[in-house]
Parts: structure tokens; sequence; C-alpha cells
């Protein structure tokens, strides 16, 4: 569409001259909204569905509430393109996940309407109390909105907040459940089924909309309406409401895509005090009708043509790691019965949805809960299964003691398979898998393996299943090497055992995981530029391959070590420690990631800034000459 046609778009760029908008040409903004986030997105990819289906609630709620005083608290934030383009950013728009553009997530420096920052799931409740909580302390009369969508209900953070916050009287938060019926994929678990319930009860719906018809614009008949509707609703549902029984008013649902309704309901749960949930029904992608029809595939559809809705797929070429763990899953749950599948909703994200299908019996999807799915994991293995639980390294930040204390203390054969793990792009400093190896490599008997190619990984799994003990892979986002795997033997490899890649007598190259592939593609030129290089792939990350060091240290006077995550407390670290322990002379040049946030842009741009992309690797082995 061209630029002309984007006549409101063009003339309203803040919440301020939003608002002067007679509410009878709203309707036509939210059509000009989403036409730009279609357009922009067909070019510069994000997370297109569930932006669509919060068009309207964006505007409204910048329409009814004085932001930024008032605070909107976006849960995940993947939804928030409306809430950019508002709130003056339409041009910054278009360098959104980019290098040096802004962030595809809400970022608290990017922009004073964006009171708090994310990127991952069920925060919202916990944030937007503790905002209400010091408005209430410090006398300030401010709004309060989280908006948080059904799948990330499901997290166990947003139930801690629900259940403080509905302790709280008199404290000013409104939670809108932003319920789509998805998640990623479909939504899962005993919430969504309540949901559904609630959400599609003929006889209170019925109910409901007399009573919200009779409703004046007085909050005094509102509260009088609402106190007889929830005694009411109470007898239609048969039973209290789930977040009624919290202390929460519940109000809803009500249609997300209805701007009158919404505005109108808005307005009128301003003016009530206390912990308030508005059910708001939407549609994933709404607006767009591919979207629309296949909800997952379009969460995050990648670059595709506007008018047909057809995506463009990059050109194909190796398998992604993603799906070598998901068809290796499958092979292994074929051959083993113990073998089981967890994920906390992520089965197409980590490929745990090909087991799905051939066995959803074995196969877990437990909703965005990462905490439980590895303790939920400990308790089937301590049941005599061998359950594969896939999660995101960034994700599995929220599950630290439950693999310590669940899985690691108890010594149980729980195999943690974390995708993700290193740089991962376009998604940004929340999502990048930086921590695993360092926050896990100080977890005693934990076994932690990096492949370094696809019949690695596909090994490495085979090695776990049959370890019996704790057992952890991590490997990257993206595409393999193109070596053969699909119908290979399985192997047994060494717990605990590198090898040799390539000998040399200037420098030792240490490296774990899939970056080894870009140093050994580094220390070919190097040697081709007369320094010999010595590539070993150490495999584990823990236990270290000590045979390997000592014959390391007795060898080389001068290491460079390369790994796709923190320095601090990494396997380079960990590899100077024991020179150091050993008493060999032995200078260490460790490349990864510093002490520093990685922000979002290509995989390839974030591994050329943090020094450990192939032409990075070269010139340290260079340096080394000096
Ligand atoms: C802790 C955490 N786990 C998993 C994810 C991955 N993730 C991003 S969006 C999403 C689905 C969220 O569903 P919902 O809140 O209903 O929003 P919708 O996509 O339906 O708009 C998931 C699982 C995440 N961002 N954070
Ligand atoms: C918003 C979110 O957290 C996920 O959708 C994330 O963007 C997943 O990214 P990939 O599955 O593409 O790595
Ligand atoms: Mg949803």
């Amino acid at each position: 569409m061209s630029s002309e046609e984007y006549k409101l778009l063009d003339t309203i760029s803040s919440p301020r001259e939003l608002k002067k908008l007679p509410p009878e040409e709203l309707s036509a903004y939210c059509d000009e909204l989403r036409r730009y986030i279609i357009d922009e997105c067909a070019v510069n990819p994000g997370h297109l569905a569930s932006s669509l289906g919060a068009v309207e609630l964006a505007a409204a709620l910048h329409y009814v509430f004085d932001t930024p005083e008032d605070r909107i608290v976006w849960d995940v934030g993947h939804q928030t393109y409306a809430h950019k383009i508002i709130t003056g950013r339409r041009e910054a728009f278009k360098t959104k996940r980019q290098l040096n553009g802004i962030s595809g997530f809400p970022r608290m420096s990017e922009s004073e309407y964006d009171s708090f920052g994310g990127g991952h799931a069920s925060v919202s409740i916990s944030a937007a109390f503790g905002m209400a909580k010091a408005a209430e302390l410090r006398g300030e009369k401010r709004q309060v909105v989280a908006v948080i969508g059904d799948g990330s209900m499901t997290g166990g953070l947003a139930f801690e907040g629900l259940n403080n916050a509905g302790a709280s009287k008199r404290t000013n938060l409104l939670v809108i459940l932003n319920d789509n019926n998805m998640a990623i994929d479909q939504a899962t678990g005993a919430l969504k089924n309540y949901l559904l319930k609630i959400s599609t009860s003929v006889h209170y719906n019925r109910f409901k909309q007399r009573l919200w018809g009779l409703m004046s614009h007085t909050p005094r008949l509102l509260r009088l309406c609402q106190k007889a509707g929830n005694a009411v609703k109470q007898g239609l549902l048969n039973k209290s409401n789930f977040f009624e029984s919290l202390n929460f008013r519940y109000f809803g649902p009500v249609d997300g895509h209805n701007l009158k309704e919404l505005v109108r309901t808005l307005r009128a749960l301003r003016d009530i005090e206390g912990p308030k949930l508005l059910h708001v029904m939407t549609v994933k992608g709404k607006g767009y009708l591919p979207a629309e029809h296949d909800q997952p595939a379009w969460h995050a559809p990648g670059r595709f043509n506007p008018d047909t809705g057809e995506r463009i797929s990059a050109p194909g070429g190796a398998a992604r790691y993603q799906d070598v763990f998901g068809e290796t899953l499958l092979e292994l749950a074929r051959r083993d019965e113990r073998v089981v599948g967890v994920t906390p909703a992520m089965p197409s994200g980590c490929s745990m949805n090909i087991l799905l299908r051939e066995m959803p019996g074995r196969c877990f999807d437990v909703g965005i809960a990462e905490g439980h799915a590895v303790t939920f994991s400990a308790g089937l293995a301590a049941a005599g299964m061998v359950p594969f639980c896939n999660i995101y390294s960034s994700f599995m930040q929220r599950a630290y003691d439950n693999v310590i204390h669940d899985v690691a203390i108890q010594d149980l054969p729980v195999v943690m398979c974390l995708d993700r793990g290193g740089l991962v792009g376009e998604d940004g400093v929340t999502h990048h898998g930086v921590f695993d190896m360092a926050a896990f490599g100080a977890v005693p008997g934990l076994t932690i393996a990096a492949p370094m190619n696809e019949p690695e990984l596909r090994n490495m799994m085979y090695t776990a299943l049959g370890s019996g003990h704790p057992f952890m892979i991590r490997y990257p986002r993206g595409h393999g090497e193109g070596l053969p795997w699909r119908g290979e033997k399985f192997e047994t490899l060494p717990v605990g055992r590198g090898r040799r890649l390539r000998e040399g007598a200037d420098v030792a190259l240490l490296t774990v995981g899939t970056v080894g592939n870009a140093a050994a593609r580094a220390a070919g030129r190097a040697a081709a530029e007369g320094v010999s290089v010595a590539h070993y792939d150490l495999r584990f990350v823990k236990p270290l391959d000590e045979a390997l060091l000592d014959e390391v240290g007795r060898k080389f006077r001068r290491v460079v070590t390369v790994e796709d995550g923190s320095l601090r407390g990494g396997v380079g670290e960990a590899v100077a420690a024991f020179f150091n322990g050993r008493g060999y002379d032995v200078r260490v040049q460790r490349l990864g990631i510093g002490d520093e946030w990685v922000e979002h842009g290509t995989p390839g741009q974030l591994y050329a800034l943090c020094g450990y992309d192939e032409e990075g690797i070269l010139r340290a082995l260079l340096d080394t000459r000096a």
C-alpha cells in the first residue's frame, strides 16, 4: 500500500493525537495500522499474528488511558507492533529486529511508553502489580494495566502474580486476558478448557450481554451491575469463577475487535478500584486471512507476499538442528518404550511436534511452564521413564533450581535438550542462549554436551539415553553442516572425551559445539598464512577431557578457545583454570561473549560483533604469532 493511503497514520503519531480522533474513526485508524503492520512485516519479518490480534486492544488502551502516565505492561511483548506505531515509532518500525534498529519487544530504554521490557512470558501481572503497589505507596493516581495472553497465563509466574495481587483490596490493577485460544501452537491444559467454557457458555453470555447493555456509564451503576452480575454468573456457570475466587473482579468476555465495546468497557473499568480482570476474546492473525487460517505458521512467518499470502522460504539446505532433534527423538521413542518427550509450549519451535503427531500419548506439551517441565520430567524419570525435555536455552533460565534440586541432586536420568543455545539473532537480548554453559557448568553430576554437527547431535541423544544420569545437550538455532545423519547407525560417544580434528604445531584451538565449524575453516586459512593450528573439539563442556587438556598443556604455549556463550564462567575460563592448576605455562586467549548484553541483528552480524565469527577466530589465531 502506498504511503498516501495511510491518511490517519500520517496525521497521528502519538497517543495524545489519537485521543483527539472521533470514536467513529477509530476503526478506520485500526485498519490502517493493520495494513501497515502487514506490509512492513512482509519485507522485514517479525511476530505478525499476535500483533494483528492486538491492534484494536492497543488502540483502545491508548485511547482510553493516559499513557505514559498510566502504565501498560505487555506480556512477552510479541504483540506490541500496533503499540509501537501508535507511540511514535512508525518510521523506526522499519528497522525492528535489525542491527541498531528498534527491538521486536518492548524496551524501557526505547520509549517512555514501554513501561516494562521483556520477551519472556508470564511476567506482566507481577511487574504491573509492583508498579500499582508503588503508585499506591507514593500516593500517585495511576492506572496500571497488564495485558497477558491465554498462553502466557499458563505460566506459574502469572499465577503467583494473581495470587499476590488478589489479596490486595485497593491496589489498582487491571489485568487484560487476551484470549485467542492459542499459544504459538494450540493452547493446552486445564486453563484452556476452563477459558473455553466461560467464553462459550450460552446462558452466561446472553445474560452478560443484557447486563452490559443495561449498564450506564456511571461507575456506581456499574458496580451495582457487577455485584448482581457476579452472583448470577456463579449460578449460571454453576461454580465460582476462577479469577473471582482469587479476589479479582471478573469482567467479560468482550469481543477484542469491537472497538466500541472495548472503549466503553475500559472507560468503565478505569473507575473501579482494586484488582480486576477483563477477559477479551481475540483472533490471532485477525484481518489477514492466511494468518487466521494457519495461526502457528504465521506466529513468526518470515518474509511473505502480502497480496498472495505466499511465504518466502529461505533456499533449501542442510537440516535444522531442531529437526535432527525431533526426528531422532521419534526414532529413539520407537526403539525404547521408556522414552517420552516434554516441551513447555514449544512443540513446533523444537520440532517435538514430530513425536507429538506420531505418539501423542508419549509427548507432553505442558504449557509455558519451564520449571514444571523439568520437575515433571524428574517425576517421570523417578518412575522409570527417560524423558527428553526440550527447552530453549534462554527459557531454561526459568528452571535453574528445578535442574539443580529436582534432577541433578536426585541423579535422575532426564535428558535436557537446550535448543537455541548461543546467539539467536533477531529476537535479541532476551532470547540469546548465552548463559547455559556458565550456569549449568557449576552443577555437580551434570553431563553437558555440545554437538558440532548433525550426526553428533544424534549420537549425543543416543548416548544420553543410555547414560542413566542427568544429561544436557545444547545446540543452536538454525541449520546444520549438511552431514549425513538420517538413518545412520547410532554410536555411543565416550562421555567427557573430546577429539583432535587437526594436527598443528604453533597454536592449539579448542572449541565446543557448532562454533567449531567456523573455527575449522579459520584454522585452514591460518595454516595457509603460515600458522600451524591444532584443532580440538571438546564435545563436552562437562566433564572436561583432562587427558586432552594435558596433551595440549604439554605441547603448546599458546591456546585459543572459542565458545558460543558467556566467557564469565565459560569453557575457556575452565580450560585456563585447568592449565593454571596443573602448572602449565600456557597463554589462553578466550573468544566468546563478554560481560555485556548482545542486542538484535542477524546471527552473522552478532558473531562478528562479538569477535568469534570465522574472521574473528582467524585474527586471534594469527595474532598469537606475536
Ligand atoms: C518463558 C517463555 N517461554 C516460552 C516463550 C515462547 N513463546 C513466545 S510467545 C508464546 C506463546 C504465547 O501465547 P499467548 O500469551 O497466548 O500469546 P499469543 O501468541 O497467543 O498472542 C511462547 C510459548 C517465551 N517467550 N517465554
Ligand atoms: C516471542 C517468542 O518468544 C518466540 O516466538 C520466539 O520468537 C521464538 O523464536 P524461534 O522459535 O524463531 O527461535
Ligand atoms: Mg494466545
